[in-house]
């Protein structure tokens, strides 16, 4: 290596801490790194950004580092994250990921309606706002798959929407990487594990022990999505207890998509014989018979009697169709008769609305809560304060009373 060119570049290269302020703003933690709420320090670019520091000094967070480059370099639609800038610090051997700030994500948005329909509390949405959400991440998975490029992990926490502003509503398809984006303040960044990843969104072929990851996966987690933004609830809610150790069967997962929509027979899944788990259906008790009156029409009836303003049952299902080989397409989908119905989709997906929800909190360092803690001690003479608990969705069953998604 030329250490004196080196040493000229280091003179005449601006770190990322000299270019931005970002100390203390921490919006997200996860596997690989956190992301922080970041502003330059000069100029007068008021612009949010958000900066991913990743500590790359083991060899599997300087890989994924490295894939998380290459791919989003070569990745350019309005629906998905934009990747600005990258900084690279030889000193702490730490890289740096400059992105668009988004205000906004569906995990926040579908808890905010979650809390104002238990309060009763009105909030106006716009009629076409779901299918304005639900139109751009079809666009940004369309785009993503026409370039050979899977997401394999779509759930609400990785639809982010843009704040007021230039791209207002817009929909910007992430990876976010957390499998606890966001935590009670209180609770210790530690106490997180990192590894647990919810199966709500996970398809029936993952779930029998798959192993080719394809295009399907991703539809399937978008008919989950679009049923939870239309309840509030995540339609195939299941226990998330201990998923590192076991297998890709996971009972209870299986369990919740047979009883919505009914046992797949082998007309409507020819493959479902040539799935490796397939043998532990009739091992763990699954039977057909059990799940005869289960069909996505009964639950949709139970959860909307007099069906819903803004939606089609039809697509839904085409959404989530066992069989991978008859799932619709991202293309399908977008060229569906619903776009074309009004209210049609809008970039803005909060068009004709004012945006009800807050700001995106800033989570508080394991060190900091404790210095935090002692200062409150030390005023209130009070005993330790326990770390609150991690927000976990309370389940409940969606009836027709509770039922008041937003428009
Ligand atoms: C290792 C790795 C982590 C994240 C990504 N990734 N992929 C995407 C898609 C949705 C455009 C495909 C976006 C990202 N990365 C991010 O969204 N990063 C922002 C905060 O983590 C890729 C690779």
């Amino acid at each position: 290596m030329d250490f004196e060119f080196r040493a000229q570049q280091d003179q005449v290269r601006r770190s990322v801490e000299d270019l931005f302020d970002f100390q203390g703003r921490m919006i997200g933690r996860g596997t690989y790194g956190k992301v922080f709420k970041a502003k330059r320090k000069e100029g007068n670019d008021s612009t949010d950004y958000a900066l991913k520091q990743i500590d790359a000094t083991g060899q599997s967070m300087s890989n994924s580092a490295i894939r998380e480059i290459a791919l989003l370099r070569e990745l350019n639609h309005t629906n998905l994250i934009n990747l600005q800038r990258v900084f690279l610090s030889h000193v702490d051997r730490r890289v740096s990921l400059l992105f668009d700030f988004a205000e906004h994500d569906l995990w926040h948005i579908i808890k905010y309606h979650r809390a104002a329909k238990a309060s009763k509390k009105i909030v106006n949405c716009a009629p076409g706002m779901i299918k304005s959400i639900l139109y751009q991440i079809l666009a940004g998975i369309h785009y993503l798959h026409a370039n050979w490029v899977l997401h394999r992990d779509l759930k609400p926490a990785n639809i982010l929407l843009m704040g007021d502003g230039a791209e207002r509503g817009r929909v910007k398809i992430g990876d976010m990487g957390f499998a606890r984006l966001f935590t009670a303040p209180l609770v210790p960044l530690s106490k997180i594990d990192p590894v647990v990843v919810t199966l709500w969104y996970r398809s029936p072929e993952l779930l029998l022990g798959s192993h080719h990851h394809t295009k399907a996966i991703d539809l399937w987690a978008i008919g989950c999505i679009l049923y939870e933004l239309l309840t509030l609830e995540p339609l195939f809610h299941c226990k998330q207890d201990d998923i590192k150790a076991s297998s890709p069967f996971n009972r209870d997962a299986l369990e919740k998509i047979f009883q919505v929509l009914g046992y797949p027979s082998d007309n409507d899944w020819p493959g479902i014989k040539q799935m490796p788990d397939h043998p532990r259906l009739s091992k763990e008790g699954f039977r057909a018979i059990h799940y005869g009156h289960c069909s996505i029409e009964q639950w949709m009836k139970k959860v909307f009697p007099n069906g819903h303003p803004s939606f089609s049952l039809d697509l839904m299902k085409r959404f989530l169709t066992f069989d991978p080989n008859k799932r619709i397409t991202a293309e399908q989908a977008l060229n569906d008769p619903f776009f074309k119905q009004t209210p049609l989709p809008h970039h803005d997906a909060f068009y004709g609305m004012e945006i009800p929800y807050g700001k995106r909190e800033f989570i508080i360092e394991e060190e900091d809560q404790q210095q935090q803690q002692q200062q409150q001690q030390q005023q209130q003479q009070q005993p330790a304060v326990q770390p609150a608990p991690l927000i976990e969705e309370p389940s409940i069953q969606v009836t027709q009373e509770n039922c008041q998604a937003p428009a």
